[in-house]
């Protein structure tokens, strides 16, 4: 018997939420290509799609909307315990603590019983985005807003992060956005979400350790270490010395490679052609922009042949910039659309659960004495 480092191409469960194909770079959610839902759909009619496993009619859609908008407040103690963390702690750190607090607020139920479920999982879709905006403005200085009844969700979620009601330019961007980032298959974070699931923990501690699992630079925090590179790097002459550097102290390059991927990642490809579309008027983010620009045809000189493309992580920021967001919430934003993804496999996981208890192979040391231990 031997191990299988970070179980590559271990399957540990049956899915019906999501097809990857890593080799012609196609993503499916729930049979639908996403390419056809960034151009056709919104954030949450995708979200109900993946967790309840078809599109919702009109009907099922206002339903949701409608008890999304009816959990959508925070306890005066949760904006409490947020006021109290230091205003420099990391959205991300933030946005896990305080998931993890709601649970201590509601009765626990038996996770099996699928009111209950659909209960959290409103409940988690109505809050998390609270949750991001009222962070932003409360490390500010300034009071969390509440939300506007009239707004929908991703317009509402605009309108408390910045205060203002948004653009329809700029409420669409993030819609789509957030359909490309809502779910991907057995990545790291949806594992987390489903071993914790899988020992029948209620939903608030699974999509709490699911959020510190995206939270890492090989994962969903890529997306931050990305335009931070950008920023380093600063003009375009700068970028083949940069990327040699890296590659010579054997560092990864932020944004590239992917364990399924071998070719183009097709979210990568939908992010920049929303980059394509912009008219970018702030001089740093044209810079920026032109910098990835190089910086991807640069790398892929060198890195294509071990099939490293661009992943997802590599033109998130400059959309997230181009909203207006600080470069800290890139992960949160990220996590902002996941969490349907790791709802919809708790969910799916749970219904015909089996504890996930892996086994390991001992390679250390037998027999030792503990009155021979050193002095
Ligand atoms: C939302 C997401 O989670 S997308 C991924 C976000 N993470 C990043 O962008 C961080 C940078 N990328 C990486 O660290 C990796 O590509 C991972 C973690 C995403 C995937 O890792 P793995 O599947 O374990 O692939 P592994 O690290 O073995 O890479 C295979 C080969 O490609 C190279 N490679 C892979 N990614 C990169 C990269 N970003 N920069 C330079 N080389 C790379 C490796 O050095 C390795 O080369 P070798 O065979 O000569 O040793
Ligand atoms: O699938 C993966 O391993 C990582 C990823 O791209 C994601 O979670 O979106």
């Amino acid at each position: 018997m031997d191990i299988i480092p970070g179980l590559a191409d271990v399957p540990v469960a049956y899915t019906k939420i999501c097809l990857l194909d890593g080799k012609n770079g196609k993503l499916i959610y729930r049979g639908y290509d996403v390419e056809e839902l960034f151009e056709k759909s919104n954030y949450l009619e995708t979200a109900y799609l993946l967790i309840f496993g078809d599109l919702p009619s009109k009907a099922e859609y206002e339903n949701f909307k409608k008890d999304i908008k009816l959990h959508s407040r925070l306890k005066f103690r949760i904006i409490d315990v947020m006021k109290n963390f230091p205003e420099k702690a990391h959205p991300i750190e933030v946005l896990q603590s305080v998931v993890s607090c709601l649970g201590m607020f509601y009765k626990k139920e038996n996770v099996l019983n699928e009111d209950y479920q659909y209960l959290s999982i409103v409940k988690l879709l109505a809050k998390i985005p609270l949750i991001i905006a009222n962070w932003n403005r409360i490390r500010n200085g300034d009071n969390p807003l509440e939300p506007n009844p009239d707004f929908d969700y991703v317009e509402n979620f605009l309108y408390m992060y910045f205060g203002q009601k948004p653009t329809k330019e700029k409420v669409e961007i993030l819609e789509k956005c957030l359909i490309l980032h809502a779910e991907h298959s057995m990545n790291a974070s949806t594992f987390a979400a489903i071993v914790v699931g899988s020992t029948l923990a209620d939903p608030f501690t699974v999509i709490s350790s699911a959020i510190g699992a995206l939270s890492g630079p090989l994962h969903g925090g890529a997306n931050e270490d990305v335009i931070k590179m950008f920023k380093e790097i600063e003009s375009l002459q700068n970028v083949k010395k940069y990327i040699d550097k890296k590659l010579e102290s054997k560092k990864k390059i932020p944004g590239f490679g992917h364990r399924i991927y071998k070719t183009y990642d097709p979210r990568a490809k939908l992010l920049k052609k929303i980059l394509e579309n912009l008219e970018i008027k702030d001089e740093e983010l044209r810079n920026l922009y032109s910098i990835a620009q190089e910086v991807e045809k640069y790398v892929l000189e060198k890195l294509s042949h071990k099939d490293v493309y661009p992943n997802v992580d590599f033109y998130s920021g400059l959309v997230y910039k181009y909203l207006g967001f600080d470069e800290d919430m890139y992960t949160s934003l990220f996590a902002l659309a996941r969490v349907s993804g790791w709802l919809a496999h708790w969910k799916e996981y749970i219904t015909d659960n089996k504890l996930i208890r892996p086994t390991e192979i001992y390679i250390g040391e037998i027999d030792k004495k503990y009155n021979d231990r050193k002095v």
